[in-house]
């Protein structure tokens, strides 16, 4: 995304006490660096994004971009497909997400059909997908929701479609705090001070519970899918590929 976007500096002052995370408008300006900083992989997955859908959509297709923040992974798919071989729908929960997502894509994927709109994954009426990304945005929803909100996705696609679904995992037994502890050094080279890193940690920690990857294949299973494979992993961030 060529948008030039703030540093993120959200967490660098001490707070009284830190608020849970959210996406706020001031995490919308800042957004693309605080991902790049932070995800170890994001550029990576996101730009394979458009590479998977040239593989497996056919002309005509519809795709799903949910919890799209400011449509990195759309994009990767308008910079690979052309502007009449798909249609495409974008939802997010938050509005100045979603009204800075419509602006940007409006610049910059002016000729292909995208509609960006505001909803909640958990609810929000899903049109027949060929192909389903969720990235980074199942781990946000209540680990009770999971399994509901993934049926809905399976539902969804048409038979042959596609989930890229990519979270941040916890790390399988006897492995937590190696990654942990991987990502938090990740971070400090991207700049982040331990104060940023602790304060974010708090303010994540009620709104984001990752699940192990071995607990997304099992619910990916038990929701249908006929084949489900890990495609990436960067320290205790990781993409799978699912098959209706
Ligand atoms: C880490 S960001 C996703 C990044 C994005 N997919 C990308 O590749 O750049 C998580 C996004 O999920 C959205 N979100 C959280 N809960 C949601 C829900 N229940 N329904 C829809 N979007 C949701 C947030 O507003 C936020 O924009
Ligand atoms: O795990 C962390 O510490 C993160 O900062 C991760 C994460 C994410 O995975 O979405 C959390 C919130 C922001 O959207 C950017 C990155």
């Amino acid at each position: 995304m060529t948008d030039v976007s703030r540093r993120d500096a959200i967490f660098s002052t001490p707070l009284d006490q830190v608020a849970d995370f959210s996406f706020d408008e001031r995490v919308v300006d800042c957004f693309p660096d605080m991902i790049r900083r932070s995800v170890p992989g994001y550029a990576q997955i996101t730009s394979m994004a458009g590479v998977i859908a040239a593989r497996y959509l056919s002309p005509g297709a519809h795709v799903l971009d949910l919890g799209c923040s400011l449509g990195a992974s759309t994009l990767s798919i308008c910079q690979r497909l052309a502007p009449e071989a798909f249609t495409l729908q974008a939802i997010d929960l938050s509005q100045p997400m979603v009204e800075k997502a419509r602006a940007l894509l409006a610049q910059q994927a002016s000729e292909h059909r995208i509609e960006v709109l505001q909803g909640d994954i958990r609810n929000c009426p899903l049109a027949r997908a060929d192909m389903i990304m969720v990235n980074f945005t199942l781990q946000f929803l209540d680990p009770s929701e999971r399994d509901q909100v993934i049926q809905r996705l399976y539902d969804a696609l048409t038979p042959g479609g596609v989930l890229l679904l990519s979270e941040k995992i916890l790390g399988e037994p006897g492995q937590e705090s190696l990654l942990i502890d991987l990502h938090h050094d990740f971070k400090r080279a991207n700049g982040y001070s331990d104060l940023e890193i602790s304060q974010k940690r708090t303010a994540l920690e009620e709104v984001m519970i990752p699940d192990r990857l071995s607990t997304h294949h099992e619910r990916l299973a038990r929701m249908g899918f006929t084949r489900h494979d890990t495609w990436f992993q960067y320290l205790n961030f990781a993409s799978m590929l699912a098959f209706k």
